[in-house]
């Protein structure tokens, strides 16, 4: 399940329903312990040095309960209850030089400005060049707004608990929050929270996709039609197709301007190309289409747009459209029950919404609301940092994985493959919602597996990563070894 993206209320509503049903502070605060130690101990190399920072409040609690889990590791532990009096013991942890910090000084909890000794103090931790991973909320943080009370830590990462708060997810909070991790389970009831925005776990695909019936053939898991490409662009088709088969749907069919057919075809072996012709049966018999990646150059047969927009409108069929054939998409109404997914990165939001990238990026849930009100109530998946995908009513989910290694020309155009080659199968077009929150947690989780082996990997080495993510391997990489959730 998804978890809600709340407000400091709404976690202190949660958290009271918990202690009236009976899970009691301790016993949360030891699971939180262990899972924060389970985090580092998986992601901090043996010999590196700890210093865990303990505040006053709950969240100093959560980061010195990792203490006894971390046996065998070189940790510090400073106690901050007065910015002025800590300060000579962490002058002396610090100059221990502690790779990382475990940051337990402040979490929801800090609700005014800070003091200048407290200022002083943050400062001072920030320019030790440790990589810090903030327990809750990067300390400094308001939860709500995002925003600093006067000064705030900047995290590698920050490991919230239980579900994200709002403010962390602002675009003021990301270069305090560094990379947003949530650990779901720290023993509270469950969320008794609906919110417009939610969280997408790993745990989410534990199921999914369901497995395949031993007896399935080809036919089973359908056809999927792409029409990309064009002249300077021939590569983008290439690399939807390629990530349409990691995918894995029956059979793919890329039909692609015959100014390239040539250097298309000669990249591709299981993949059916074919130059474009008007009189291609469309949608034919296929179970999907995908229009976009590369269709961009000016010599585009005209046909093209001309055809996206009539089966838009008609095909009963899904329908993916990215890149710049979000440009011939018609505004208005769709077909009742027919799945139609628009792709755009806020560039192209904002071409279609007649506005400009920052005014996107300033309020992305307004930005996908809006444009699937265009679009007859169509699937957004508004890319970016936390890609969004949701439509004009409903949940809004936010997408936990990828990174920044994927800014790099041509991953759209494996996202937009793979996803119209999850949309083809029909096993799987059951649960739209779920194909498409699958189809981008995957590709940034195929992302942040490349990043952790070699950072320098190229879109072509996503591609052959695509698919092999496995969720309960990173599901929870903060889960202890073992579980103390109260029964
Ligand atoms: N919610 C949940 O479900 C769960 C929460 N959990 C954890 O508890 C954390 C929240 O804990 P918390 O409430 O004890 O607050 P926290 O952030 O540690 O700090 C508050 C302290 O700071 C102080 N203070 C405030 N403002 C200040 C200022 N400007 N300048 C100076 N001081 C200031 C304030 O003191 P006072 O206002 O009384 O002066 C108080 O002493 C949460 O983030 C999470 O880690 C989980 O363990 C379990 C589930
Ligand atoms: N910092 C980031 N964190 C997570 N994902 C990112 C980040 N930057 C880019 N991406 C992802 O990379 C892809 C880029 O797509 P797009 O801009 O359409 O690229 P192109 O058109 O070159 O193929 C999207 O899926 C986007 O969400
Ligand atoms: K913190």
């Amino acid at each position: 399940m998804p978890v809600p993206v709340v407000s400091v209320a709404q976690m202190r509503q949660w958290e009271q329903a918990s202690w009236s049903a009976g899970r009691t502070e301790a016993a949360v605060i030891a699971r939180v312990g262990a899972c924060l130690a389970a985090w580092l101990r998986r992601h901090v190399p043996h010999n590196d040095r700890i210093l865990i920072l303990a505040g006053k409040g709950h969240n100093g609690d959560d980061a010195r309960a990792a203490l006894p889990h971390l046996q065998g590791r070189a940790v510090d532990l400073v106690e901050v209850r007065d910015p002025e009096t800590a300060l000579p013991d962490l002058e002396r942890a610090l100059a221990r030089g502690p790779d990382w910090i475990l940051d337990g000084l402040f979490g929801i909890g800090l609700n005014r400005p800070l003091a200048e000794p407290w200022c002083r103090l943050i400062e001072r931790i920030n320019q030790a060049r440790s990589r810090i991973v903030s327990v809750d909320v990067p300390s400094g943080l308001d939860a709500d707004t995002g925003r600093p009370w006067g000064a705030t830590l900047r995290a590698t990462c920050t490991l919230t608990l239980a579900a994200p708060k709002q403010g962390l997810l602002h675009p003021a909070a990301h270069t305090f929050t560094g990379r947003l991790e949530v650990i779901p389970d720290i023993g509270l009831v469950p969320c008794p929270i609906q919110s417009e925005l939610c969280w997408t776990l790993p745990e989410d695909f534990l199921d999914w996709p369901p497995p395949r019936p031993v007896a399935a053939h080809k036919g089973t898991f359908g056809h999927l039609a792409i029409v990309a490409g064009s002249t300077g662009y021939h590569g983008a088709a290439v690399l939807a197709a390629r990530a349409a088969q990691r995918a894995r749907p029956g059979l793919i069919t890329l039909i692609t301007p015959a100014s390239v057919y040539a250097v298309v075809a000669s990249q591709l072996q299981a993949v059916m190309v074919h130059p474009w012709s008007a009189a291609h049966p469309l949608p034919g018999r296929y179970t999907a289409l995908l229009f976009g990646p590369g269709l961009a150059a000016a010599d585009l047969p005209a046909e093209i747009p001309a055809t996206l927009a009539r089966l838009w409108q008609e095909a009963n069929v899904p329908i993916v459209v990215d890149a710049s054939a979000l440009d011939h998409v018609p505004r208005g109404p769709i077909p009742r029950d027919a799945l139609r997914v628009l792709t755009p990165h806020p560039g192209e939001a904002a071409r279609l919404l007649g506005t400009t990238t920052n005014e996107v990026q300033s309020n992305r849930v307004a930005a996908v609301r809006a444009l699937s009100g265009q679009f007859g109530g169509a699937w957004i998946v508004l890319k970016g940092y936390q890609t969004l995908i949701g439509r004009q009513h409903g949940p809004i989910f936010v997408n936990p994985s990828g990174n920044p290694d994927l800014a790099q020309g041509g991953s759209g155009d494996v996202l937009a493959g793979y996803l119209a080659g999850l949309c083809a199968q029909p096993p799987l077009q059951g649960d739209p919602e779920r194909l498409i929150r699958y189809a981008v947690w995957q590709h940034g989780a195929a992302a942040d597996a490349l990043s952790r082996r070699h950072p320098a990997w190229v879109v072509e080495d996503l591609v052959r990563t695509l698919g092999r993510v496995a969720p309960h391997r990173v599901a929870s990489t903060a889960r202890p070894a073992t579980p103390t959730t109260p029964p």
